[in-house]
């Protein structure tokens, strides 16, 4: 009798011991992509990258962040006209504009547009960023350094999207969706291009004008006219270490609202009272031209 009696008390003893144990794993663990996390922990264990405090996860300060947002931006206003109200009634226009081309055109049009981003971003950064085909098969696109040098330290990619508070509503955008991005606090940044995660965005997008400003770019879902704004295709490192990690970046209420119209991110719902959250990606070593650009798609937050 006591034997049938003390074994389950036993397990269940043993479970709870386990479950605790898990836990307190997972709740140390900040984990950026849940459905890859879940498919690859195993496989990926050694390219885990490992932080102490979150406040630490920030390879360079935000003051660097910011002027080089302010440089890039000031050289896109610049270019595409001198208050930014030119540039958003062209970004109206523009649909209208192409649709009487023909696709060959429509490709031109489109190849002047990137020579002319690769000029301005070589021009302010020193170095020219891309999609292409990724070098880890199956892996689908990545990102790569195609022209110039990255010194260590620099800001290389932004991760676009709309963001969400860790309590705000996301389960029908993040089914299938392998580009919801996990902060180090729970905030959640869907950089998907596609689907209902696209229409959020721009819903959000147009909702948030300031007077004749825009608050958020939303030419990201197409073509980027902010070329770094690409950084929700970097893949994770499998073998070799990372060459990027992501820095959470708050935007100061200072940041000049001209420039907004650039910031690839818009929050869910206008409520929300804190600053505009930014991801970005910095270079953890000196990245060469033609190398692709690796991140961690792990962090573990020690503290
Ligand atoms: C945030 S997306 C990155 C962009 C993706 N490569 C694409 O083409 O859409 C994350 C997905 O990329 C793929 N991926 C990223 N790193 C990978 C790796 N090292 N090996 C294989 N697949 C990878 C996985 O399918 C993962 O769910």
């Amino acid at each position: 009798m006591c034997y049938y009696l003390l074994c389950p008390i036993r397990s269940n003893v043993m479970i709870r011991a386990a479950l605790t144990k898990f836990q307190n794993k997972w709740r140390n663990y900040r984990h950026r992509f849940v459905p890859w996390i879940a498919l690859n922990l195993r496989r990926n264990e050694g390219s885990l990258r490992h932080v102490t405090k979150s406040i630490q996860d920030k390879p360079i300060h935000d003051e660097v962040v910011s002027e080089t947002l302010l440089k890039l931006f000031g050289a896109l206003l610049e270019r595409d006209g001198a208050d930014g109200k030119q540039s958003l009634k062209e970004t109206r226009l523009r649909p209208k504009v192409v649709q009487t081309k023909s696709n060959d055109a429509r490709e031109m049009h489109e190849e002047g547009r990137m020579a002319e981003s690769d000029d301005l971003i070589f021009q302010s950064m020193g170095f020219c960023i891309h999609r292409r085909p990724s070098s880890v098969p199956l892996a689908g696109v990545g990102v790569f350094i195609t022209k110039g040098w990255v010194p260590k330290g620099t800001v290389v990619a932004m991760y676009p999207g709309t963001v969400y508070e860790a309590y705000e509503p996301i389960f029908f955008q993040s089914l299938r969706n392998p580009f919801v991005f996990r902060c180090i606090d729970g905030v959640l940044v869907d950089g998907n291009d596609k689907g209902i995660s696209k229409l959020v965005y721009k819903s959000c997008s147009r909702r948030d004008m300031l007077g004749p400003y825009r608050l958020s770019d939303f030419s990201w879902l197409t073509n980027p006219k902010n070329p770094l704004a690409i950084g929700q295709y970097v893949n994770n490192c499998n073998d070799s270490p990372a060459n990027v990690c992501y820095q959470e970046y708050d935007v100061p209420r200072v940041f000049p609202l001209e420039l907004h119209q650039y910031l690839p991110n818009v929050k869910y719902s206008h409520e929300t009272q804190r600053p505009i959250r930014c991801i970005v990606l910095v270079s953890l070593r000196d990245i060469s031209p033609g190398e692709e650009l690796f991140s961690n798609y792990y962090t573990i937050v020690e503290s």
